[in-house]
């Protein structure tokens, strides 16, 4: 009897702590990485680099989203979304938190310094005090531009992928990391249109808080626009081919619509925030298929 209510209590720790590295979005930022790992070279990548980079990077990443849990513990619990979340709940406590993160951090960097170079590691860093600190801890609470400035750390993991293989930074990873940037702000903003009046209520000062939902609606609409613009340079400055050209065309396409639908009405908003997770997926797909297809054919 004690022993299953510890192994339940065990269980339960372990599911919170699972939930706190936000592990869905970690994995989209690895298949981000990913690409960026395979974009840097011309042949196939080392899969030590692979597999222990992307480790690395993701367990980083993790702990970063744990320090996001335990500085935004307030803001958590006065939102609905948010209000269920371990720390908000008490469930874990900021010690054992702060401890979490601290082992994953250690953990993520140490990998990244015996199986990358120092600086993957050192950028992976930097991204995490971007995001749990520069972010969390002030951009979120001082300006609507909050997502855009704070976009950089989460748009930073195919730059580190691609570092993790060369040990370098070239154009195109930057030109990867300005995709993931120009897509944050309508992948955010569709959210938080939604979700405004819990934005309202824990006085955070997201963009359809402060300057209302008609001028939020509008702005998804122009970063789409400009995404498509952004997407089209890997064909333009011949990175990538056809292939990438033909899918980015079709989900720019898609996103646009979505964005003037929520610009209609916002009833659209779940959906379009919903899509913007498929259209990042399958953008990057499109660039390592169509990255691997190039490689083949030249074979
Ligand atoms: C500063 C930049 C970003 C902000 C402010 C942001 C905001 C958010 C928020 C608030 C959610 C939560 C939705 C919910 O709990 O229902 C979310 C979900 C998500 N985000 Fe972002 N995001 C950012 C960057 C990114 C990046 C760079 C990626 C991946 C490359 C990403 C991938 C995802 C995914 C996959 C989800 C769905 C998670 C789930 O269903 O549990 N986000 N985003
Ligand atoms: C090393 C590295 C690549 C670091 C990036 C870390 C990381 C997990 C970034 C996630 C971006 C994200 C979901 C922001 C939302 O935070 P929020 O506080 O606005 O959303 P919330 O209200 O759902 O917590």
């Amino acid at each position: 009897m004690v022993n299953s209510t510890l192994e339940q209590t065990k269980s339960s720790m372990a599911h919170d702590l699972w939930e706190m590295c936000k592990p869905k979005v970690v994995m989209l930022m690895i298949i981000t990485s990913v690409v960026g790992m395979a974009l840097a070279t011309p042949g196939w990548v080392d899969p030590w680099v692979m597999f222990f980079g992307n480790l690395g990077i993701a367990l980083v990443a993790a702990s970063g989203a744990a320090i996001n849990h335990i500085v935004d513990e307030r803001i958590d619990q006065k939102m609905q979304r948010t209000e269920r979340r371990p720390i908000a709940t008490g469930r874990v406590t900021p010690a054992v938190g702060v401890a979490f993160a601290a082992v994953l951090a250690v953990t993520g960097s140490v990998i990244l310094a015996l199986f990358t170079n120092y600086l993957t590691m050192w950028l992976t860093l930097a991204a995490l005090v971007g995001y749990a600190f520069i972010y969390t801890g002030f951009l979120k609470r001082a300006t609507p531009q909050n997502i855009v400035i704070g976009g950089l750390a989460g748009a930073a993991p195919p730059l580190l992928g691609w570092v993790a293989v060369t040990g370098q930074i070239d154009p195109m990873a930057l030109l990867l990391v300005l995709i993931v940037f120009t897509w944050t702000p309508p992948h955010f903003w569709a959210l938080a249109i939604h979700r405004r009046d819990d934005y309202a209520r824990a006085e955070v000062p997201m963009l359809p808080v402060t300057h209302g939902v008609a001028y939020t609606q509008l702005f998804v609409v122009l970063y789409t626009f400009l995404l498509a613009v952004v997407t089209a340079l890997p064909f333009l400055i011949m990175e990538a081919g056809r292939l990438y050209l033909l899918a980015a065309i079709l989900l720019n396409l898609r996103f646009l619509y979505w964005a003037f639908k929520l610009r209609e009405d916002v009833v659209h908003a779940m959906p379009t925030f919903k899509f913007s997770i498929s259209y990042l997926l399958w953008l990057f797909t499109a660039l390592l298929v169509d990255h691997y297809v190039s490689l083949l054919l030249a074979m």
